[in-house]
């Protein structure tokens, strides 16, 4: 048996999680505040909140905070202690929980409910190279082929490379566009083969704009092609990470894309999406909800941190040793944007270590796991 590698932590030097902390909230937290024209009040607990997560010790939520008690029971000591001794997947989490908390969108008044990354997210959706970027939906085959397959999953992968908050620290620029997209693994195989007559599919989404597009593309064409009967898109049920999808931003991207929502898609959204906690505790009610799909696909760093565990494993680790066992087919679709990775083989990672320094983090590369 195996031994489960430590949990990362935000304080740890020279480690991506204390620089996503040092060098991203800063830039972050000044986008937010610049987002809305927000008051005084909201302002300076933004940046009271990037000040105590960089120096100080984490606090709890106000005792009015509707999820103060789920905090409570998902607080594992952390809190009264430095930011730096709390795991990178808590601490990153609970720091956009607190976002939401300095400007006021649990508590009565004009904040109340109002996305403090909406006017990012519109950005992205506003990019005219959209319609660029998604011309190629117009000539994907109509009979679920190999090449179609193909096309369709490196899209939703690739469509995760350059989130928002990930922008914020090494933005997007010409020679992006033209860094080479790689698989590292590919295990689309395994979906085509889950999917050979159809079925129900379940799509774990992640961001919102040009990847929740390609999602969407990736669902139409498995329902359009008689692959899939029904897709439940999961999205998230608050603002997190800043561009990570909810429902109304499932609405926008179709709005884009210029296909109404198919009637066969579900969007449902669950308290688990966001809370700070890996996949192997997650609640039976969602865990039934996934099991009633012939195969669940998990979209995202995140989610893969969280599939795997946010822990220091040899990248050498089969997928389906780390990965959590939710009783169905999963495949996860993700780029590289944090040092967590597992299921490569010796020489790629030997390769990828002497030739790109920063490979884990840089989202130049993809995964397709199948466990
Ligand atoms: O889940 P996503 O959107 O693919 O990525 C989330 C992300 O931008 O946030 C974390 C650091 O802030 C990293 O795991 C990753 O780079």
């Amino acid at each position: 048996m195996r031994d489960t590698p430590q949990e990362l932590l935000v304080g740890t030097p020279g480690r991506y999680a204390r620089e996503v902390f040092h060098d991203r909230h800063p830039t972050l937290i000044e986008r937010v505040a610049a987002a809305h024209p927000y008051g005084e009040a909201q302002r300076s607990a933004l940046r009271a909140l990037l000040e105590e997560s960089l120096t100080g010790e984490v606090r709890g939520l106000p005792g009015d905070a509707p999820d103060w008690a789920d905090w409570d029971a998902w607080d594992r000591g952390y809190f009264g202690r430095p930011w730096a001794d709390a795991p990178f997947l808590w601490a990153e989490s609970y720091f956009y929980r607190r976002i939401l908390d300095a400007v006021d969108y649990f508590r009565a008044g004009p904040w109340q409910g109002v996305d403090p990354f909406a006017p990012m997210k519109a950005a992205e959706l506003a990019d005219p190279d959209l319609d660029r970027d998604f011309a190629w939906v117009a000539d994907l085959p109509a009979a679920p082929t190999a090449d179609g397959f193909a096309t369709v999953v490196r899209a939703a992968v690739f469509g995760n490379r350059a989130d928002i908050s990930f922008r914020l620290q090494q933005p997007a620029g010409p020679g992006d566009a033209a860094a080479p997209d790689e698989l590292l693994s590919d295990d689309t195989d395994a979906l085509a083969a889950a999917l050979r007559s159809p079925g129900p599919v379940c799509v774990v989404a992640d961001n919102g704009g040009r990847e929740i597009m390609a999602d969407l593309v990736l669902a139409n064409w498995l329902l359009d092609t008689g692959r899939a009967d029904r897709v439940t898109l999961h999205v998230k049920p608050m603002p997190y990470y800043v561009s990570d999808a909810a429902a109304s931003d499932v609405d926008d991207a179709c709005a884009r894309l210029g296909r109404p929502l198919d009637s066969r898609i579900a969007v449902r959204a669950h308290w688990f999406w966001c809370a700070p906690l890996d996949f192997r505790a997650m609640p039976a009610d969602l865990g039934d909800d996934l099991r009633g799909h012939r195969v669940v696909v998990v979209k995202g760093d995140l989610n893969y941190r969280r599939l795997v565990g946010d822990r220091d494993w040899e990248p050498t680790t089969p997928f389906a040793a780390a990965a959590a066992d939710l009783g169905v087919p999963v495949v996860a679709l993700r780029t590289c944007k944090s040092e967590v990775v597992v299921g490569l083989d010796g020489a790629t990672v030997a390769r990828l270590d002497a030739a790109e320094p920063r490979w884990r983090v840089s989202g130049r590369h993809g995964l397709v796991q199948a466990r």
